[in-house]
């Protein structure tokens, strides 16, 4: 049976005053899809994110999530139910150690807020712990776990974002542009992890990087001039000569200026 439809967007259209970002876009998505999103700066990419989450409200379509328009749901609500987007550099806790900013992330999955934090013991919250402690193991993070956040790399950093969208458990997972500002051995750790995350998890990812959104996506969507140029096959997208044309042509011009 062919896996459901987990997302839908439907003719979506947003503007900022009178600059028209976003026309009409509609697009479905299923299940344990993986969907690389490209196009060039300003394409609005990050602005169809927002709409997903719930950060930005569409000036006209809906967003239906399960079968359910979620259109008008708050941003903390989808989060909750399982539409994750990676955390933002700026959203660690840069003061508290790697493995402090995954105890909280995982007491907001358990609802336990504000629980543990105040009078922390290993004792008290023990299956809290032992989750946290499996998820250092499983990500080879033990010589970082009780480094202070702001002590890391910029690339750590980002990486511990990442870390900590997946730890929550999402559905539907929106990465955007996860290795930015990562050197190559940081790059090819987040790769690896996202090669391994569960299948039935459904990823969407904006990625400038063209070698890493071709080898992670099955799927993929250029978006152009507010609309889906085209959405397909990796293969087939990889050689459309509009979508070479774009890329091709941006870095000719670039070489002549
Ligand atoms: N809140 C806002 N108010 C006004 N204009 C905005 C707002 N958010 C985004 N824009 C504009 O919308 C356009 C699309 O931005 P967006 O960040 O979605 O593009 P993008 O495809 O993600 O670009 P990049 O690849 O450079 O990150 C840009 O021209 C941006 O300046």
């Amino acid at each position: 049976m062919e896996n459901p439809v987990i997302l839908k967007i439907d003719r979506v259209g947003m503007h900022f005053g009178g600059l028209e970002i976003l026309k009409n876009v509609s697009l479905e998505v299923k299940k344990g899809e993986r969907i690389g999103i490209i196009g060039p700066n300003g394409a609005g990419k990050t602005t169809f994110f927002n709409i997903l989450t719930g950060d930005l409200k569409p000036s006209s379509g809906s967003i239906y999530y399960k079968g359910e328009n979620i259109t008008n749901v708050a941003n903390f609500k989808r989060t909750n139910a399982g539409i994750v987007r990676t955390f933002q550099r700026n959203n660690l806790l840069n003061e508290l150690t790697v493995l402090d900013n995954l105890l909280l992330v995982l007491q907001r999955k358990h609802h336990l807020q504000n629980v543990w934090f105040k009078k922390r013991n290993e004792k008290k919250y023990p299956k809290l712990f032992e989750e946290a402690n499996q998820l250092i193991k499983t990500w080879g993070l033990e010589k970082r776990a009780n480094e202070i956040v702001k002590k890391l790399s910029y690339g750590e950093q980002r990486q511990i974002e990442i870390l900590l969208g997946i730890a929550i458990n999402p559905q539907v997972l929106l990465l955007d542009e996860p290795t930015a500002g990562m050197s190559q051995a940081e790059t090819d750790y987040i790769v690896d992890l996202l090669h391994n995350l569960p299948k039935d998890l459904t990823v969407l990812i904006i990625e400038h990087d063209l070698e890493v959104v071709f080898g992670l996506a099955d799927r993929m969507v250029v978006l152009y001039d507010g609309g889906i140029l085209i959405d397909g096959d990796p293969n087939e997208v990889r050689n459309d000569r509009r979508v070479n044309e774009i890329y091709i042509g941006k870095e000719e011009a670039a070489a002549h200026a």
